[in-house]
This record gives C-alpha cells, structure tokens and sequence, in this order.
C-alpha cells in the first residue's frame, strides 16, 4: 500500500504491518532498507500532535528511526500506540519532557542517543502561544529552542565523535514579520530566526558538520490556532481577535501534510545551510535576507 504521503517519498515504499504474508514483509524490508532517511536517527520536540506528529510520520514514512518528545504524556502514549501498529514498535522511542527543563531535556537526548545508537535529525518544533504568561512562550519558544540546539550539537557535531547531521528550528512567518495580535509570539519566532542563523554560520566555520535551518510557516490547521481567539492566551490582544481572524482568512490556513513535506527539504536538501523556508498557501520559498557587506 503506497502511503499518503507518498509523492514526497525519495522512493515509494510498502507498509509493513504484523498481518503481512512473508514475501510482502521481505519486500517491505527491503524497500525500507533503500529509503532516503534509512539508518538515520531523530528527534522531535512536540511530537504529540499538530505540526510535530506530521513531521515525526514524514521522518518514519522515509525509514528514520524517531524519538518523539512532548510534554503531554497522555497525548504522546496515544501517538506512540498509533505508530507501534503502522511502522513496528521498534522505531519510535516516546520521551515525556519539557523544553523548559535543561536536566529533562538532556536525559531525553542521552536515552535516545543510548536507544537508538546515534543521532542525525533534531527538530526543535515545541512552542506555545501565550500572551497573558509571555515569560512561558518566551521560555519554550525561545530558551527551549536554544536548549534544544546545544544539546543536539553536543551529540552531533563531529569534533565530539558524532555522525554530523541537521537540526531544523521551527519558526513561524511572525519569525520573519509581525503578527500584530501576538507581539511576544512575534518576538520569539524572531529570535529563533537570529539564533538559528548565527549558530549556522558558526557550525560552517567551526566545521561541525551540521545543518541548521529554520522552518517559517503560515498559519498551518492544529489546536494552536485557537489561541488566536482564547482569552487565556490572546491577553490584552483579545480586542484585536477580530483583526487576527480576518489575517487568518486573508492568508489561508496550511495542511499539516504540506507543512511536513517542507520540513522534509530543509532535512534532506545537503547545500542547505543558515536558511529560512517559508511555507504559504501560494508556495514555499526560501527568504532572501539583507546582505551586510562585512
Ligand atoms: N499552527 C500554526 O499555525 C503554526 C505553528 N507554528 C509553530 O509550529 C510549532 C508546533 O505548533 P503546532 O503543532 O501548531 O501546535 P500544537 O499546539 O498543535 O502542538 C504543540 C505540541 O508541543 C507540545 N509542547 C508544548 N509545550 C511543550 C513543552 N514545554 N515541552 C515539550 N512539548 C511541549 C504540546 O504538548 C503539543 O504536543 C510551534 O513552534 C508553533 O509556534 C509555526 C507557524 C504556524
Ligand atoms: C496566535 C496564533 C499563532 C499562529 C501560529 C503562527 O505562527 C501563524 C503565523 C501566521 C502568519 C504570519 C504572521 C505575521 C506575518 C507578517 C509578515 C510576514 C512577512 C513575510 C514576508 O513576506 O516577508
């Protein structure tokens, strides 16, 4: 069976279910054995649902093996159950942690290194948007991120023993302009966008060997789009619910199937470095920033 996402697979591939008769479990091993992303490790950061359940299926669709990390346990064990049955209970590893937590976070990194033997993907995709609490959005969006980057060189880069690899930042288009309803939002995407661009140009200098992009999305179709219009999160913005409706319509509302499909470039494409893919309903493409003469 050619999976859903099939038109973004390097190759097409059988799944492999428990049910299967010898002959397509041989072809689905092999198949698997020739994927793009086959002896790779990973690991995503809000896997549960949303945008990071999408790029933790598309990483399992292309032969990755996949550490999925979130803060919701129920959520996660729900997930993880679900993958168990698609992709064989040895693939994903589920990892109940905070971005917020540096000792958390780093024993997630270690348990998936010692699990899986390596690691060559990270995504750090967990964020929130909460105005009323703008320490917290600042906290996982921002510091979780950075977090997140650190402990994923540490493992990664070559000067430590590690395979290289790439780390791809999930940021938002308020990275790269203001979402007038969310200006602490706006704020940390943008941040994610300065960092993740220094630490680029500082892992091609200092040759790590690692790849580090940002992801710009517009608006995509999970939970967090409520919070545009929820009391609890807008804060003082809640006036301006209106407004940021109206922008919703006015750029659309984004599959998280195509979202993923973007992330699987920045993943996959080896000349990408330092870059910004933005995802809209018109297309994606990559941002041309500011050249400093220096
Ligand atoms: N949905 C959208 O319109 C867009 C989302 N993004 C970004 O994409 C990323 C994912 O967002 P969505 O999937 O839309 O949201 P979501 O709310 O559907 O999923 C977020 C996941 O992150 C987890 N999470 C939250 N706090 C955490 C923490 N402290 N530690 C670990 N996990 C935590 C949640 O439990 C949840 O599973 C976020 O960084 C968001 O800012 C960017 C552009 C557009
Ligand atoms: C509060 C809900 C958060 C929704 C998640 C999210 O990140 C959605 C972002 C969607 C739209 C972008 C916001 C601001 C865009 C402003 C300018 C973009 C300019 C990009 C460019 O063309 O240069």
């Amino acid at each position: 069976m050619i999976c859903t996402y099939s038109r973004c697979l390097l190759i097409p591939f059988v799944k492999c279910s428990s049910s299967v008769s010898g002959p397509v479990r041989l072809l689905s091993y092999l198949t698997t054995l020739m994927m793009a992303l086959h002896g790779k490790v990973a690991l995503v950061t809000g896997a549960a649902q949303g945008l990071g359940k999408g790029f933790s299926e598309i990483l399992l669709q292309n032969g990755a093996k996949v550490a999925l990390l979130d803060v919701n346990e129920k959520g996660g064990k729900v997930l993880k159950a679900a993958f168990d049955k698609e992709y064989g209970p040895d693939r994903t590893l589920l990892l109940t942690c905070t971005v917020e937590s540096e000792e958390q976070l780093k024993d997630a990194f270690q348990k998936t290194v010692d699990t899986f033997g390596g690691l060559d993907i990270v995504c750090n995709n967990a964020g929130i948007v909460n105005e009323n609490n703008w320490e917290k959005c600042v906290s996982i969006n921002l510091n979780g991120v950075v977090r997140g980057t650190y402990l994923a060189l540490q493992h990664m880069k070559k000067e430590n023993g590690g395979r290289g690899g790439v780390i791809v930042n999930v940021s938002s288009l308020a990275g790269l302009g203001p979402l007038l309803t969310a200006p602490i939002y706006t704020a940390t995407k943008h941040g994610v966008v300065g960092f993740s661009r220094a630490m680029a140009d500082a892992s091609s200098v200092c040759d790590y060997g690692v790849r580090i992009n940002m992801l710009c999305p517009s608006f995509a179709d999970t939970s967090l789009l409520t919070c545009l219009t929820s009391d609890e999160t807008a804060g003082q913005f809640i006036s301006l619910r209106g407004v940021a409706e109206k922008m919703k319509d006015q750029f659309g509302v984004l599959e998280v199937s195509v979202v993923a499909e973007n992330f699987l470039k920045l993943v996959t494409d080896e000349s990408r470095n330092g870059e910004a893919l933005m995802v809209q309903m018109q297309g994606a493409s990559y941002v041309t920033f500011p050249k400093m003469s220096a």
